[in-house]
């Protein structure tokens, strides 16, 4: 199957400074990805290559095959930026009208995805009274025209409150469950931990890590962390069984590896009464972002060629 993106060997630099360094992956259909990295990174330089507005120096990239720039690219491309900016005086549904124009699709079919993204009551009303929510939304509606097989998201819920971030990425995995394949950068880890199926970490313009979360908690060999409660007169007792720290007068951390798990799991409950309750925290992404980040900052060749699974 020819993936939705493909990138490789790709080096970009300004001012002879490199900001993309030999970067590849690829993407195949229906995939939902999320590329993190600090500020100055490079995510909008390669998002940039993909859609064609810059040149790598060297390297290739291709989406669904075609070059980047090329119209087949760009019927196949979708692109919403971090702020939306739309005239002000038009309604959502001349947007929708005049992007469907430029893309050579039906506007009445195009319009339906006002209704989709939840602002078909919105339709007529001008931008310049639509919440930043709405503004993101009729921007997805806006880069969806076409059906295209790749979504590029660049920091798409910056700004946005819980529940329009809820409902932006029921409608990204209902793209994403059509066949579309979606690459968003963000900063926002915790939100995207549950709702992508795969990580790319770019550092200092070097891609540090490619796989799925667990994967990379694997690679990443991070601890995980039992929160073990007990009684005010027990957890002494406790403690001393188990070992650990206590914290907060009534509970015991123990650190443990994934293969130590159930055994400590099965100390734990052969405690009986004298456990109240347990808490399992596995590293969460923001933990595996750290690790990979660090070790990109300290030893980025090593991290680069060891952790590209996918
Ligand atoms: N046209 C340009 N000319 C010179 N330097 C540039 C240009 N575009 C980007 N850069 C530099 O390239 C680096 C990467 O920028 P880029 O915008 O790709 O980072 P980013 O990962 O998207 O950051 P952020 O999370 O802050 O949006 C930065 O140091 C930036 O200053």
């Amino acid at each position: 199957m020819t993936p939705a993106l493909c990138v490789a060997g790709v080096d970009r630099s300004f001012d002879r400074r490199a900001i993309i360094r030999d970067v590849s992956f690829a993407l195949q259909p229906g995939e939902r990805v999320a590329l993190l990295g600090h500020n100055g990174a490079g995510k909008t330089t390669l998002f940039k290559m993909i859609l064609g507005f810059l040149d790598p120096d060297c390297g290739e990239i291709a989406v669904l095959g075609h070059r980047p720039g090329s119209r087949a690219a760009r019927c196949a491309t979708a692109f919403l930026p971090e702020a939306v900016a739309f005239q002000k005086n038009l309604t959502g549904a001349e947007v929708i009208r005049f992007y469907a124009r430029l893309k050579g699709e039906a506007p009445r079919k195009a319009l339906s995805l006002l209704d989709r993204v939840g602002l078909a009551e919105a339709a007529d009303r001008r931008l310049g009274t639509y919440s930043k929510g709405m503004r993101q939304r009729l921007g997805l509606a806006q880069a969806l025209i076409g059906r295209p097989g790749l979504v590029l998201l660049d920091e798409p819920t910056s700004g946005l409150d819980p529940i329009s971030r809820q409902d932006f990425y029921a409608l990204v995995e209902e793209v994403a469950a059509e066949g579309a394949t979606v690459l968003l950068s963000s900063h926002a880890l915790t939100e995207v931990e549950a709702r992508t199926d795969r990580i790319l970490i770019l550092s200092a313009g070097q891609m540090v890590a490619d796989d799925t979360l667990a994967n990379l908690r694997r690679a990443a060999g991070l601890p995980i962390r039992l929160k073990v409660r007990a009684g005010e007169e027990t957890v002494t007792e406790v403690a001393s069984r188990l070992g650990g720290e206590r914290v907060n007068g009534r509970s015991v951390e123990l650190l443990c590896t994934p293969a130590e798990k159930i055994g400590r799991l099965a100390q734990i409950a052969a405690l009986g009464d004298l456990v109240q309750d347990l808490d399992v925290h596995d590293p969460s992404l923001d933990d595996v972002y750290r690790h990979f980040s660090r070790i990109a900052t300290t030893d980025t060749g090593r991290a680069a060629s060891q952790h590209k699974g996918a």
